[in-house]
């Protein structure tokens, strides 16, 4: 059955999912490097019955030149493989009329659009020419800024060309200031792109938005509390010795303690009212407000004893003043109201001043810091 919202038909039932009330996890290494690489993770994958897709990077967009590229066409007969032996269907990423040629053609079950070229229309339109008639699930991952227009228009190009299967995949975005994520999930966006595209099922990729392996789980627990359908997790053999996001790739074993770790079900959010889902999306923001604003405090404390030690002034007249410069040209960047960040931020560095003249005026000895 074909469902039409506002500007996109798309499957009732889309083959991404699998069928079940549990989230659908897609798993398997960032690249694919070797045939037995390939093998041992996804035999290790299918003992977890809770993977049903396998995924590997065939052809890698890398940030600069010289860094692994991708193995190329033999690791889609690597994948075939992997589906003959374990069963599990397989998703690689295309980004051009050739790589969606030599997927289609190894019996690749599953297409993804990446970010760097979701922000493309071009490329997106090259690969929706390229898919015209053919019926295949095309997951799309946001595009590299925060840009739900763009994204929206990616899933549109596709749904044009006669793709009906259709997701999307949250991979987060390069913001000013990403920090703790390697991108930022920039939740509210998911609830936008979500009410601009409903049905359309959305998994999210924790990999690429923590960067490293420590920020997984919670990453992993926000999304599917915010009502994500599915999970893209990074997982190699030996993740240390991998050849692209060493960092962020968890071994078969990792994964299943992660996904094991997570409260599957009833933190999935049924039919939420609007109303719920936005105030679950601030208690989160909040949450990563005060996170970062403690991590701001412990670094002014160190600030505090380097100053005692060298015999500094804690209040630096210049350096506050190219500070609040610095804050007020970002939020007028991002369209904040000017007074509303500054009066937040004399809040902060008067909060700064009293914590530093406390360790100043404090006996204890000045701890010298591994930072
Ligand atoms: O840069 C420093 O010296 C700091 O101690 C940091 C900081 C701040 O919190 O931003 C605090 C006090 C100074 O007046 C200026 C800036």
């Amino acid at each position: 059955m074909q469902v039409s919202n506002n500007s996109l038909t798309i499957t009732a039932r889309t083959k991404i999912l699998n069928g079940g009330p549990l989230p659908t996890v897609i798993a398997g290494p960032c690249s694919a490097e070797t045939e037995e690489q390939m093998l041992q993770t996804a035999r290790a994958l299918q003992q977890d019955h809770r993977v049903s897709v396998f995924r590997a990077g065939i052809w890698k967009p890398r940030t600069r030149p010289g860094l692994f590229e991708g193995i190329g066409q033999v690791g889609l007969e690597w994948l075939q493989n992997v589906k003959s032996e374990t069963g599990l269907q397989t998703a690689v990423e295309v980004a051009n009329t050739q790589h969606v040629e030599q997927a289609l053609r190894h019996g690749v079950d599953i297409l993804w659009v990446g970010a760097r070229t979701t922000v493309n229309p071009f490329s997106v339109q090259e690969i929706a020419d390229a898919l015209q008639g053919v019926d295949i699930p095309v997951l799309v991952k946001n595009p590299v800024n925060p840009d739900i227009q763009l994204w929206l228009g990616a899933l549109e190009r596709l749904n044009r060309a006669g793709i009906t299967d259709l997701g999307l995949i949250h991979r987060g975005f390069s913001t000013v200031n990403n920090k703790p994520y390697r991108n930022h999930p920039k939740w509210e966006a998911i609830a936008q792109i979500r009410a601009l595209a409903p049905g359309v099922p959305l998994i999210c990729d924790p990999s690429h938005i923590a960067g490293r392996r420590d920020l997984l789980q919670t990453v992993s627990q926000q999304a599917l509390h915010l009502g994500a359908d599915g999970l893209m997790i990074e997982t190699h053999c030996n993740p240390d010795a991998a050849l692209s996001d060493a960092s962020q790739q968890v071994t078969p074993a990792g994964l299943d303690a992660l996904l094991t770790s997570l409260d599957l079900e009833s933190e999935r959010v049924a039919n939420t009212g609007q109303l719920q889902e936005l105030r679950m999306i601030v208690d989160r923001l909040d949450q990563d407000l005060l996170h970062l604003l403690f991590l701001r405090t412990d670094v002014s404390e160190r600030i505090g004893a380097y100053k005692k030690t060298h015999g500094l002034d804690v209040f630096q007249a210049g350096r506050w003043r190219d500070v609040l410069e610095n804050r007020l040209t970002i939020a007028r960047e991002i369209g904040l109201d000017e007074h509303y960040v500054k009066a937040i931020f004399d809040i902060i560095h008067n909060q700064s001043i009293g914590l530093q003249n406390e360790v100043v005026a404090s006996s204890a000895p000045v701890q010298e810091t591994a930072h």
